[in-house]
């Protein structure tokens, strides 16, 4: 079974509950869309599902492998298999680093040698269209889109079979969205990855959504409602 899967995620922060026993997947070649209110609990449950924060109750699976949860301990290589791209490049990424460290750093957090290193990066610049000599500039030193490209870049680095997209275009340029979404959908034909798109953007999640999953914001009174439609 190709997907990576919530199974009854529940996340509180205090005394508020954001998911409660909360279900999807995300099968391989398939984009899903997640839409909601604001405060609905999207990029919580992204970062459950990329592996970044425990559920309070429920789990993660890959390819049909429990990998998180009460005596689950996350396997590396899953890591590499989930790639993540938030809205806010400048919250993604360390702004004392190049951008070429930037784009190697899960390369190199998996002991890449230096010149397979070199090597990769340079290809995924080439695909995200960032010339040498931005490769050598720190985040101050360029725009929020070529920021973003680089962390397009860094998710890609592993060739994971899952991408989670949290508002990744939202704070960019027509042209830059266009381009980000260009790449992404190539390497979901090339790959066969499976992709979620968190987006306001009902346009947007039309045109590139297999099927959209609507987050309902939690209340006291609600079990949590993800509905398909
Ligand atoms: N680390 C945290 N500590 C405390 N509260 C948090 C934390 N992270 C998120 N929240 C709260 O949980 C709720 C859900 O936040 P989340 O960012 O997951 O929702 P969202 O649907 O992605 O929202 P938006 O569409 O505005 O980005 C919000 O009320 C938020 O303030």
């Amino acid at each position: 079974m190709s997907e990576l899967a919530a199974h009854g995620v529940s996340v509180a922060y205090g005394r508020q509950r954001v998911l409660d026993q909360l279900s999807l997947h995300i099968g391989a070649g398939e984009t899903v869309g997640l839409r909601g209110a604001s405060g609905g609990g999207k990029s919580t449950l992204v970062r459950v599902l990329a592996l970044v924060q425990a559920a309070d109750a429920g789990h993660v699976s890959l390819d049909g492998v429990r990998i998180t949860g009460a005596r689950h301990h996350v396997p590396a290589a899953a890591r590499t298999r989930i790639g993540v791209l938030f809205q806010s490049p400048r919250g993604a990424t360390d702004p004392r680093l190049r951008l070429d460290d930037i784009v190697a750093e899960p390369l190199r957090a998996t002991g890449y040698p230096d010149a397979a290193v070199r090597e990769r990066v340079s290809e995924l610049a080439d695909l995200v269209g960032l010339t040498p000599d931005l490769l050598i500039r720190r985040p101050h030193a360029i725009s929020d889109g070529q920021l973003q490209r680089a962390c397009l870049a860094r998710a890609l680095a592993h060739r994971p079979g899952y991408l989670l997209c949290d508002e990744a275009t939202a704070m960019l340029d027509a042209s830059t969205q266009a381009h980000v979404a260009r790449v992404l959908t190539d390497y979901q034909l090339e790959s066969g990855a499976g992709i979620l798109v968190v987006s306001h953007d009902q346009p947007l999640l039309t045109r590139w959504a297999d099927r959209v999953i609507d987050l309902q914001p939690q209340t006291h009174e609600h079990r949590h409602a993800a509905t398909s439609v």
